[in-house]
């Protein structure tokens, strides 16, 4: 007989599984929306210069849109483009009846503010959940006018597939930014978790870390959170999407790891989301669903989307 294979202890939350499911509720949803309202679904994501994973991230946005049977429009604009421009697509954009969600892929060129794009989105067409709008009535418990962020409201997802109710368990995010860190921080206090935000400055991290039933990692540095910071047993959502060099692959090859060590990791976690193959599936299902919600709301019709997210 051969040794037994050292195999993970922790279940693996897998995107594979999870984002399909939610797709699949977007889909009915699609159809009980255009049956009954006439009205069909439309995304028009926008990118800025020839950035290589961008455009591989928005091909992918719009290939799923036209899976769920959206209408989906890409806008693809030089590295050149004025910011007044750009503002000017994004106000035509606005004033079209058939498009409910707008997507300006980040990061945009140096020379135009990403601040100014996000925030002149209708926030009621905003999928991506970033304009102050959609922050504020996500902080002030709106759920049911807020589209929030894609990225954020798939952890969640992830999160409650393991353990549906999350009510009094301790949380730590590793991370404060605004698209990741503090709105699933908004998220899980909704969910009634004790929430702790660390991040760069933060003493003792490991130990913080440790006391997280769920663990939240968040700050773009591969392999950063080792197996000891980990509480035994603990669900771990890592967020991190970094490249790094992969000489076993050949010659000037790279590979995708998380902000976890996920060998590590996976020895001592309840539950672990892997990367890739985790987060980043659900952070584009989870922009249909918004534009599946957003073209329902806009329809009269609330009920439709939010049976998404209601499970
Ligand atoms: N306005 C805006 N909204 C975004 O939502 C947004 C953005 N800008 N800029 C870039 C990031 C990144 N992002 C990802 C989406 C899917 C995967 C994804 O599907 N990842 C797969 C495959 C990764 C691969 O193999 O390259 C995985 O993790 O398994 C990853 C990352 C959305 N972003």
């Amino acid at each position: 007989m051969s040794e037994p294979q050292a195999r993970p202890k922790a279940q693996i939350i897998a995107g594979k599984v999870i984002a399909p499911q939610t797709i699949d509720k977007v889909k009915a949803a699609r159809e009980t929306l255009e049956a009954e309202t006439g009205v069909k679904p439309g995304l028009a994501v926008v990118i800025v210069g020839e950035d290589p994973a961008s455009q591989v991230y928005v091909r992918n946005k719009g290939l799923k849109a036209e899976e769920c049977g959206f209408h989906s429009e890409t806008h693809r604009l030089p590295e050149a483009t004025s910011e007044a421009e750009l503002l000017a697509l994004i106000t035509r954009l606005n004033a079209d009846p058939k498009i409910h969600g707008i997507l300006a892929q980040l990061p945009l060129p140096k020379h135009i503010s990403e601040k100014a794009v996000i925030a002149a989105i209708d926030p009621d067409k905003d999928v991506d959940g970033l304009s102050p709008i959609n922050v504020g009535r996500l902080v002030s418990g709106l759920a049911d006018e807020a589209l929030v962020s894609c990225t954020p409201a798939g952890c969640l997802v992830m999160a409650k597939s393991v353990t549906p109710d999350l009510s009094g368990l301790n949380a730590v995010v590793v991370g404060r930014s605004n698209i990741v860190g503090k709105p699933v921080a908004h998220l899980l206090l909704a969910e009634n978790c004790t929430v702790t935000i660390a991040h760069s400055r933060t003493r003792d991290l490991p130990s913080v870390c440790r006391s997280a039933d769920i663990l939240v990692a968040a700050v773009g540095r591969a392999k950063m959170i080792k197996g000891d910071w980990v509480k035994p047993g603990a669900t771990v959502i890592d967020v991190g999407i970094n490249r790094i060099p992969a000489p076993e692959k050949g010659e000037g090859k790279t590979r995708l790891v998380g902000d976890v060590d996920f060998d590590e990791a996976a020895e001592v976690a309840g539950a672990i989301t892997p990367v890739p193959g985790g987060v980043g599936l659900m952070t584009i299902a989870m922009l249909m669903a918004n534009t599946v919600i957003a073209a329902s709301r806009k329809a009269g019709r609330p009920e439709i989307g939010a049976g998404i997210l209601k499970g």
